[in-house]
């Protein structure tokens, strides 16, 4: 699940959605890599994860507690699925939604057994409780189960085997401190470069028995907005129109069509970017604009123009968020073809963010 779960759009409403739709989880499935030597891009989380597990496996020890942090659809789910694989241990999966009391983690840290990974998905989403038990049990592998209610309960200490902790979130900065640092081990996952993108098509083209040229995986990789699972989900579509309209091949042709007519540009944005950016620069001369009223003139909630579509505009340098509105970049403008007002703003002159800036971290 993404953090755009309060949005009115559905995780996989849209194509360019970095969310999982309910429908598509049998083919992630089926697409996930199983081994690190076959996960593409991350070179650094990949290589300094690999050398965790590589030592404690040598040790014969577990290895530090593991927090697999980024945005939607980047591979942390895969990434714990993997850490299991190496360990060669079990893998126990459950998420912080799921986890409303301490009873439903005592239950399930108890059964636990040596080696085995507990996944944790949404970690941010555990309850307030529940991260106290985890926290103690992560460090010194305990958990007290309270006995009875009232004055009389006690706690009786229970000793847990070594177990290994892999925590996913798309929300680091919510964590408590005091959890955050029970994690020996902290991957941050970035945007994937096109060459990666191409690479993991590649490979999901080979798994779905499709075949594809190197400019029709070029083509994907490029609208993907650097994100594997949104890669993934056109490709399907680029296969079903090959092959109800072409040679049945994945080329750069049938990519361009099928991505044309499912309204994903080639930069990666679909309708709803790209009525956000021509409502901004055509009625508004550019802005700045109040997001109310930006959202207003192009029929969506606020809500909606906030949480799905400015989050990748912004990051591509494509519009800003300044004290007085949302603002065109001189960006924006030349990916709509169309030239700036003399009278915009200095932000419609400046090409690009600084580095970082405008940029969302968790
Ligand atoms: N490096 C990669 N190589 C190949 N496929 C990948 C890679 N990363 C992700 N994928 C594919 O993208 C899809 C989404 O990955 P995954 O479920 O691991 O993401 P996630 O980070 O857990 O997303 P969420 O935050 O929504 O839970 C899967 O189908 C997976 O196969
Ligand atoms: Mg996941």
């Amino acid at each position: 699940m993404s953090e755009y779960d309060d949005s009115s759009y559905e995780a996989g409403a849209r194509i360019v959605d970095p969310g999982v739709a309910p429908d598509e989880r049998h083919f992630e499935a089926a697409l996930r890599p199983r081994r690190l030597a076959e996960f593409p891009g991350q070179p650094r989380v990949s290589e300094q994860l690999g050398l965790v597990l590589a030592a404690a496996k040598r040790r014969g020890t577990t290895p530090d507690h593991v927090l697999l942090s980024g945005p939607p659809g980047l591979g942390k789910t895969s990434l714990a699925m993997i850490i299991a694989a190496e360990l060669e241990q079990p893998i126990r999966i459950t998420s912080g939604p799921a986890i409303q009391h301490a009873g439903d983690l005592a239950a399930i840290l108890s059964s636990l057994a040596e080696g085995e990974v507990l996944f944790l998905d949404e970690i941010h989403r555990m309850a307030r409780a529940a991260e106290e038990m985890l926290y103690l049990a992560m460090e010194d592998f305990r958990v007290d189960v309270i006995v009875g209610k009232g004055p009389g309960a006690t706690a009786i200490p229970l000793e847990l085997p070594p177990f290994t902790v892999v925590g996913a979130t798309t929300r680091a900065g919510l964590l408590p401190a005091p959890l955050r640092d029970r994690f020996g081990f902290t991957g941050h996952l970035d945007f994937y470069t096109p060459e990666d993108l191409a690479a993991i098509l590649h490979r999901s083209a080979g798994l779905l028995g499709v075949d594809a040229t190197r400019q029709g995986i070029a083509e994907i990789a490029g609208r993907s907005r650097g994100t594997p699972r949104i890669a993934n989900r056109l490709l399907r579509r680029v296969r079903d129109y090959a092959q109800i309209h072409g040679s049945e091949v994945v080329d750069q042709p049938s990519a361009m069509a099928a991505l044309k007519l499912f309204d994903v540009d080639e930069k990666g944005l679909d309708r709803l970017d790209r009525g956000v950016l021509e409502t901004l620069c055509k009625r508004f001369g550019g802005g700045p604009v109040g997001l109310t009223t930006l959202a207003v003139a192009v029929g969506e909630e606020p809500d909606t123009v906030e949480t799905v579509a400015e989050p990748y505009l912004v990051r591509e340098g494509y519009l800003l968020r300044t004290p007085r509105g949302r603002a065109a970049t001189a960006q924006a403008w030349a990916h709509l073809g169309l030239t700036p007002p003399k009278d915009a703003g200095t932000w419609a002159t400046q090409l690009s963010l600084p580095e970082g800036e405008g940029r969302f971290s968790d």
